[in-house]
C-alpha cells in the first residue's frame, strides 16, 4: 500500500532540476529510473571535454552542445516514455520567475556556485516549493532539505567564506607555496596582463606600511624600444631581485624569519637567453589557450618539478609569448586555469618566488591545482549524492517531512558510517531571507557612494540581481534591463553621489528598503554612520550585520572539479567529520539554533587551528572555496571556471 502511494507520488510529481553537470547527470538518470515522469532541467552550459570523465550522459560528439538538451536525449534513449523538458539557460533569467517555480512540486539543485544556489533558494521560498540542495567536493558531499516554515532556508546560516590571506603575507613574507601562487596569480599576472589601472599591491611593504620598494620609474611600463624579451628580463630582475633587496633592508621583518634571497637573472641563466628560449615553430597554433612555453622549451611532463633555471626560462618564454602572440589580450586578462600559458607563467613565477623564500618548488600540475582551486571530482560521490537527493525528494513528495534528513557524505568513516544523516535545522529567526529581520549597515555616509553600496552590499552580500532601493517612499535606484532610457540615466546620476548627498539623503538612522522583484525578496537596512574602518579587517569600508547567522562549517558547497582549493578542503574535511560526530551525539533531538551555536563554537576553535586566514570576508561570488587575496576587487570577481 505504502509502495503504491509512493509510486503514485513519484508518477504525479513535476520536478525541476537545476544543473546538469556532475551531480545533475546522475540525478536525471536516477529520477528517470525511479519512475519520475515529468522532469524539467535548467543548465546554462555547453558540454566540455573535461566533463566527459564523469558526466556519463555526454560523449565526445556532444562537446559544444547544450548540457540540458543532450542529457534529456540521452535519458530518453532508455526511458522514451517520460517527459523531460530542457532549458539551455541561466536559472537567473527573468523567465524563471516565481510563477515558473510554482508549477513544480519540488526543486532539486545540482549547482556549483553560491550565487545560483541563493537565487534558487529565494525563488523556492517565494513560490513555496520545497528545495533539495546538494554539493560535492571530492569525497565530501551533502544533501539538505529546505522547506519554508519547516526547516531552515539555504541562507539561514552563513556559508564558509573563501580563504583569503593577509596582504603582507603575500607581498612580503610568504611561508607556503600557496602564498607564492596567490602572489603570482593575483598580483604579478594581474599587473602584467590585466587591467593596468587596478590597485595592485605588488611592491614590498615596509614596517611603516609604505610601499618603499615602489620605484619612481614604474618597471612595468614597457619602453618603446624594449622588445618583449628585454622587458621580461627587466620584470624578472625587478620582482625577484630588486624587490627582495629592498625588503631585506627592513631588518625588523626578518628578525624571526628566514631571510629571502634576491634572485637576478644573470645568476640563474648565464648563457644567452635567445639560445635557450623559444622555438616559435612549435607555437603556430590558432587557439590562444593551446599556446605553450613548455613545449617550446622541451619540457614535457607537467608533473615534474622544474629547476630554478627551467622556471626562469618558462617565465621569460611565457611572458614573451603573451606579448608576441596574444597582444590583443593584454590589459584584459584574468587568470584562467584552462589557459595553458597563464598556468605556465604563474607556476614559473610562483616557483622563482618560492626559491627566493626557501619554500619547496612544485610542479605545474600542483601549481595549477592550487591556482585553479581544483579538487578532483569523484564520480561515485556525485552518484551517492544524486541517490540521496531522490530519496529526500520522495519523502517531500509524500509529505513525509518528519523523516527528511540532511545527509553528509564523509571522506573517512565516523562511527563506522560514511553517510551521516542528521535532522534538519529549524529556520534561523533572524535570517534576512526567510524572516523579516532588518539588517544593520555601518558605513561612512559622507564618503561611500550609492554605487559602493549597490556593488558591495546589495549585489555582493545580498545577492540581488535587479535591486530596487527605496529611502522611505522615495525610489533612489532601480536595476534592470527594461528601464526607459531617461529613467536609467536619472538613476545613473545618483550612482556617483555619496550617500549623504543623494536627493533623499541617506544618513545615520535612515532605513533603506532593498528589494529584488524577481526573487520577491525585500529587506530593510538600518543605516549607521561610521567614520573609520580598519583597512585590513574591513576592506570594503562598510560592514553589514544584523542576522545572527552562525557559521556552519559543515557546508560542502561546491560540486565537482575546479571548485575547492586543496588547502581549504583539508580544513573542511576535518570540520565535516567533527561536526557530524557531534551531530550524531545529539541525534534524536530536534536541533535548535542555540545548540548549533554551541557546537559551532567548538568548531570555530577547531577551525582556528586549521585556518590560514585571520580575516575572512563574506563573498557570494561563484565558486565558493577559492583561494584569494583580500583587497583586490578584481580577484573577488572570480568568473566561473568552466
Ligand atoms: N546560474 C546557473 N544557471 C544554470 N545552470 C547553472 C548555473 N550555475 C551553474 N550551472 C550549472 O551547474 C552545473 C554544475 O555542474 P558541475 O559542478 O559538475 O560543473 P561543470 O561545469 O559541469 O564541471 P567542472 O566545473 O568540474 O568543470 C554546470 O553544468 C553548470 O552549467
Ligand atoms: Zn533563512
Amino acid at each position: 500500500m505504502a509502495t503504491d502511494m509512493k509510486a503514485e507520488a513519484i508518477k504525479r510529481a513535476k520536478v525541476l532540476m537545476v544543473g546538469a553537470g556532475g551531480i545533475g547527470c546522475e540525478l536525471l538518470k536516477t529520477l528517470a529510473l525511479s519512475g519520475f515522469q515529468d522532469i524539467h532541467i535548467i543548465d546554462m552550459d555547453t558540454i566540455e571535454v573535461s566533463n566527459l570523465n564523469r558526466q556519463f550522459l555526454f560523449r565526445q560528439s556532444h562537446v559544444g552542445q547544450s548540457k540540458a538538451k543532450v542529457a534529456r536525449d540521452a535519458v530518453l534513449r532508455f526511458m522514451p516514455q517520460i517527459n523531460i523538458t530542457p532549458y539551455h539557460a541561466n536559472v537567473k533569467d527573468p523567465d524563471f520567475n516565481v510563477d515558473f517555480f510554482k508549477q513544480f512540486n519540488v526543486v532539486l539543485n545540482g549547482l556549483d556556485n553560491l550565487d545560483a544556489r541563493r537565487h534558487v533558494n529565494r525563488l523556492c521560498l517565494a513560490a513555496e516549493v520545497p528545495l533539495v540542495e546538494s554539493g560535492t567536493t571530492g569525497f565530501l558531499g551533502q544533501v539538505t532539505v529546505h522547506i519554508k516554515g519547516r526547516t531552515e532556508c539555504y541562507e539561514c546560516q552563513t556559508k564558509p567564506t573563501p580563504k583569503t590571506y593577509p596582504v603582507c603575507t603575500i607581498t612580503s613574507t610568504p611561508s607556503k607555496f600557496v602564498h607564492c601562487v596567490v602572489w603570482a596569480k593575483d598580483l604579478l599576472f594581474a599587473k602584467l596582463f590585466g587591467d593596468k589601472n587596478q590597485e595592485n599591491d605588488l611592491f614590498v611593504r615596509t614596517g611603516d606600511g609604505s610601499d618603499s620598494a615602489k620605484p619612481t620609474d614604474d618597471p612595468f611600463t614597457r619602453g618603446l624600444d624594449e622588445d618583449p624579451e628585454q622587458y621580461g628580463r627587466k620584470i624578472y630582475d625587478n620582482v625577484f631581485g630588486h624587490n627582495i633587496e629592498v625588503a631585506l633592508a627592513n631588518e625588523e621583518t626578518w628578525k624571526n624569519r628566514r631571510r629571502p634571497i634576491p634572485i637576478f637573472l644573470r645568476d640563474v641563466l648565464q648563457d644567452k637567453l635567445t639560445q635557450q628560449n623559444g622555438n616559435f615553430e612549435k607555437n603556430c597554433l590558432n587557439d590562444d589557450f593551446s599556446l605553450t612555453a613548455m613545449s617550446s622549451l622541451g619540457l614535457a611532463n607537467p608533473q615534474e618539478v622544474w629547476t630554478l633555471a627551467e622556471n626562469s626560462r618558462v617565465f621569460l618564454e611565457a611572458l614573451k609569448l603573451f606579448f608576441e602572440k596574444r597582444e590583443k589580450d593584454i590589459g584584459n586578462l584574468t587568470f584562467d586555469k584552462d589557459d595553458q600559458l597563464a598556468v605556465e607563467f604563474v607556476t614559473a613565477a610562483a616557483n622563482i618566488r618560492a626559491s627566493s623564500f626557501g619554500i619547496p618548488l612544485h610542479s605545474l600540475f600542483d601549481a595549477k591545482g592550487i591556482a585553479g582551486n581544483i579538487v578532483h571530482a569523484v564520480a561515485t560521490t556525485n552518484a551517492i549524492i544524486a541517490g540521496l537527493i531522490v530519496i529526500e525528494a520522495i519523502k517531500v513528495l509524500q509529505d513525509n517531512f518528519q523523516n527528511c534528513r540532511m545527509t553528509y557524505c564523509l571522506e573517512h568513516p565516523s562511527r563506522k558510517m560514511l553517510l551521516m544523516p542528521v535532522e534538519p535545522f529549524e529556520a534561523n529567526k533572524s535570517c534576512y531571507v526567510c524572516s523579516e529581520t532588518p539588517l544593520l549597515l555601518e558605513v561612512n555616509t559622507r564618503t561611500s557612494t550609492l554605487w559602493d553600496f549597490i556593488d558591495k552590499i546589495v549585489k555582493n552580500k545580498l545577492g540581488m540581481s535587479f535591486p530596487l532601493i527605496m529611502q522611505g517612499t522615495t525610489l533612489i535606484f532601480e536595476g534592470g534591463d527594461d528601464l526607459e532610457e531617461d529613467v536609467a540615466a536619472n538613476y545613473a546620476l545618483n550612482l556617483d553621489k555619496v550617500l549623504a548627498e543623494l536627493p533623499a539623503p541617506v544618513t545615520s538612522g535612515t532605513i533603506l528598503t532593498v528589494e529584488d522583484l524577481q526573487q520577491e525578496l525585500s529587506c530593510h537596512i538600518n543605516v549607521k554612520h561610521r567614520e573609520e574602518f580598519d583597512e585590513e579587517k574591513e576592506p570594503e569600508g562598510m560592514v553589514l550585520s544584523g542576522w545572527t547567522a552562525t557559521e556552519k562549517v559543515t557546508e560542502v558547497v561546491s560540486n565537482g572539479q575546479s571548485t575547492s582549493g586543496t588547502i581549504p578542503v583539508a580544513a573542511e574535511a576535518i570540520n565535516v567529520s567533527k561536526e557530524v560526530d557531534q551531530a550524531a551525539e545529539m541525534s534524536g533531538t530536534k536541533r535548535k539554533l542555540s545548540e548549533i551555536s554551541k557546537r559551532t563554537d567548538n568548531l570555530e576553535a577547531l577551525d582556528a587551528n586549521n585556518s590560514i586566514n585571520p580575516q575572512e570576508v563574506e563573498d557570494n561570488d561563484d565558486d565558493d572555496d577559492m583561494v584569494m587575496l583580500d583587497h583586490i576587487p578584481e580577484s573577488n570577481k572570480k568568473k566561473r571556471l568552466h
